[in-house]
């Protein structure tokens, strides 16, 4: 391997500043990031324990059992106290009995607030993770391990933890960001093509919100796009993290500009419901993307040029564009308990032009329907 490979290449490093109180922190984007986890858990994590170094519990899904164990050695090898907590795959394992079986994983392991958690996985993982850690004893410090592309440009980063309920989506939470976040490149061989291709929804979000520059990096050769060794991977995803580290290092709780991240969500998440989540969640947001650029065009805010190359961009890559047009009624439904909504008025993130994400308040409900159709299978 020569020098310069991108095996042995330093780690890019994007900083998240802190707000609201809580402390900034790093992504690092490479290879071999696992050496940077001691420096995160630090000694400054709150002193060692009477046993060690301090305790650790490793979250993984039961994709990366080989994984979690791994890392948990590893520090057990320097000294922490580690545990591994298997989760489910998926979405299966943000519910509240997955939260409440790692809190009593905590507490069987005396678990205290100099104490941290580590998620590696994807972004269901490091949701659930986070959420335990912000939630136990009021809440800890934890490090994001994310393993999938999605878990790498979005979900690892900007402290949004939660669960589902049976009403929705993320409906129980809390913004509770991470001491750092370690993407390590190499864990993406092993991600299935449907999984990895979900992933680029989000990264292609960041494309019409904040950098076009990734929708041309993407068409200049979609298929090689749907794998990890696409020769602009590490940019697509490096550019992706930026846009959403600078976001959310200005409004961390999301009491504005935040928002934009949540461009085609309202009616992703209603589709992953009405799916029982058996859908991806990229895979939903693309849906929910075209959505929102027909709700933007009908609304006469976005220009046609744009709203189509939606279509474009998220068709060759191999996303879905529509989803059951019979469904109408029970996604407006779901759509009224998305967290953008205020009281009976639905809010929507729509485009005034590429890269210029505002809110649309109050859709004529002929208009909503309109561009369902246009998503309509
Ligand atoms: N907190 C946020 O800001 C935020 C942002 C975006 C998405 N999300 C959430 O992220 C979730 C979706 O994340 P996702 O797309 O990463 O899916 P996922 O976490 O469900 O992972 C998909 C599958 O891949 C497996 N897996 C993970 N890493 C692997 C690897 N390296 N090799 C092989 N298999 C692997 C998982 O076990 C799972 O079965 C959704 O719940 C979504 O709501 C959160
Ligand atoms: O970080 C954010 O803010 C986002 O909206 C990013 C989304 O991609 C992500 O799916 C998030 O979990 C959605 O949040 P929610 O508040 O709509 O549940
Ligand atoms: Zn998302």
């Amino acid at each position: 391997m020569s020098e310069n490979s991108p095996q042995t290449a330093p780690p890019v490093r994007i900083s998240v500043a802190g707000s609201a109180g809580t402390e900034g922190y790093d992504v690092l984007i490479g290879h071999q990031l696992l050496g940077e986890l001691p420096g995160l858990i630090g000694p400054a994590a709150g002193g060692p324990s009477a046993a060690g170094k301090g305790r650790v519990a490793v979250l993984h899904p039961e994709a990366l059992a080989g994984t979690g164990e791994a890392v948990r050695e590893d520090l057990a090898e320097q000294g922490y106290e580690a545990i591994a907590i298997q989760l489910p795959n998926a979405e299966e394992a943000k519910t509240a009995e997955v939260a409440a079986y790692c809190w009593k994983a905590l507490g069987q392991s005396g678990f205290t607030r100099t104490d941290t958690v580590v998620g590696v996985g994807g972004g269901a993982t490091t949701d659930l993770a986070g959420f335990v850690a912000a939630t136990w004893l009021r809440g800890v410090r934890w490090i994001a391990v994310p393993t999938t592309v999605l878990g790498m440009v979005d979900a690892a980063v900007g402290g949004k933890t939660g669960i589902n309920t049976a009403e929705g989506k993320n409906l129980v939470g809390a913004f509770h960001p991470p001491a750092g976040v370690l993407c390590d490149l190499a864990a993406l061989d092993s991600l299935g093509e449907h999984d990895y291709v979900s992933g680029l929804a989000e990264i292609i979000k960041a494309g019409f919100i904040a950098d076009p520059a990734i929708l041309d990096l993407i068409e200049a050769d979609p298929q090689a796009a749907r794998s990890p060794r696409y020769a602009h991977t590490a940019e697509l995803i490096e550019r992706a993290i930026r846009v959403k580290a600078e976001v959310v290092s200005s409004d961390l709780k999301e009491s504005g500009l935040r928002e934009i991240l949540n461009y085609g969500h309202t009616l992703a998440h209603a589709i992953e419901k009405n799916e029982r989540y058996n859908w991806r969640h990229g895979a939903a947001v693309s849906v929910g993307m075209v959505f929102a650029a027909e709700l933007g065009r009908l609304a006469g805010r976005l220009d046609d040029a744009t709203a189509d190359r939606h279509r474009a961009v998220l068709g060759a890559v191999g996303l879905p564009l529509t989803y059951r047009g019979d469904q109408w009624p029970r996604l407006l439904e779901t759509m009224r308990v998305d967290k953008k909504s205020r009281g009976d008025l639905l809010r929507f993130i729509v485009l005034d032009g590429l890269g210029k994400p505002r809110v649309l308040e109050g859709p004529d409900p002929a208009i909503l329907l309109a561009a369902y159709g246009e998503v309509s299978a």
